[in-house]
């Protein structure tokens, strides 16, 4: 199981998240509570372990800055969620020399408590984002409470979204990540519902917004890595 901690802020909680054995650490730029800046990544990620991958998270930044910010924060990837992207552009130039592509992670957002219609919408979008990108993208499958697209905390319905990637082939074949409103106490349940290939949290190992709770870090990391599907 891929475990990427979101959202971190500082030194201390990136390390420490790849010290108890997420495979990545995520970096917001997009407006949140815990927004960072790229210098802010840039002091950061060269005290990082190389096989963490180091992703950062967009929303409305343009394509180019994207790339820029890519460079000098040194990240391994890109989570475009949201917004209008050229992800083929981003992970093309934002490669470094030698390197491999930049990695992209696509967002579908599902409405918590959600009527039918709203649900329908939600299972369209994941199946055109399955359809209309390459199979190597990775789709981070997210809640959406009112306007808010990330950081939400809160879980949407995790059996209508299996439903959904059972049914069609093209979107089993991507890495699905499942994130929003994961926590120590339900992450196993969650992944035993939608056998996902991957988890990612952000508020639910906090302590407040923009800083790591230890213990919750380390449960819910021992939590994704004891279930056995
Ligand atoms: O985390 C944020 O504050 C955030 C704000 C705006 C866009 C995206 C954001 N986070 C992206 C993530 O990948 C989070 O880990 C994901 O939304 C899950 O958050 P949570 O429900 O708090 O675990």
């Amino acid at each position: 199981m891929w475990i990427k901690i979101c959202a971190n802020t500082n030194l201390d909680d990136a390390l420490m998240a790849a010290e108890l054995g997420a495979d990545a650490v995520g970096f917001v730029f997009a407006p949140s509570k815990r927004q960072v800046t790229v210098e802010q990544v840039a002091a950061i990620t060269p005290h990082l372990p190389r096989n963490v991958e180091r992703i950062g998270v967009f929303t409305t930044t343009s394509d180019d800055e994207i790339i820029q910010i890519v460079g000098k924060a040194d990240l391994t990837g890109v989570q475009l969620h949201g917004g209008h992207h050229d992800a083929e552009y981003i992970s093309r130039l934002g490669a470094r020399p030698g390197e491999n592509y930049v990695e992209v992670i696509r967002t579908a957002s599902w409405v918590v408590n959600g009527d039918e219609e709203s649900d329908r919408q939600a299972a369209e979008l994941l199946l055109q984002l399955a359809h209309h990108t390459r199979v190597d993208t990775r789709i981070l499958l997210d809640s959406k409470v009112k306007d808010e697209l990330g950081g939400t905390g809160i879980a949407f319905n995790w059996a209508k979204a299996r439903a959904v990637i059972d049914s069609d082939s093209r979107l089993k074949a991507h890495d699905i990540i499942l994130a929003g409103g994961l926590n120590p106490e339900n992450v196993a349940d969650a992944i035993r519902a939608l056998h996902p290939w991957g988890v990612d949290v952000a508020s639910g190992v906090e302590e407040v917004p923009g800083r790591k709770a230890p213990e919750r870090l380390k449960r819910f990391i021992e939590a994704a890595r004891a279930v056995r599907l």
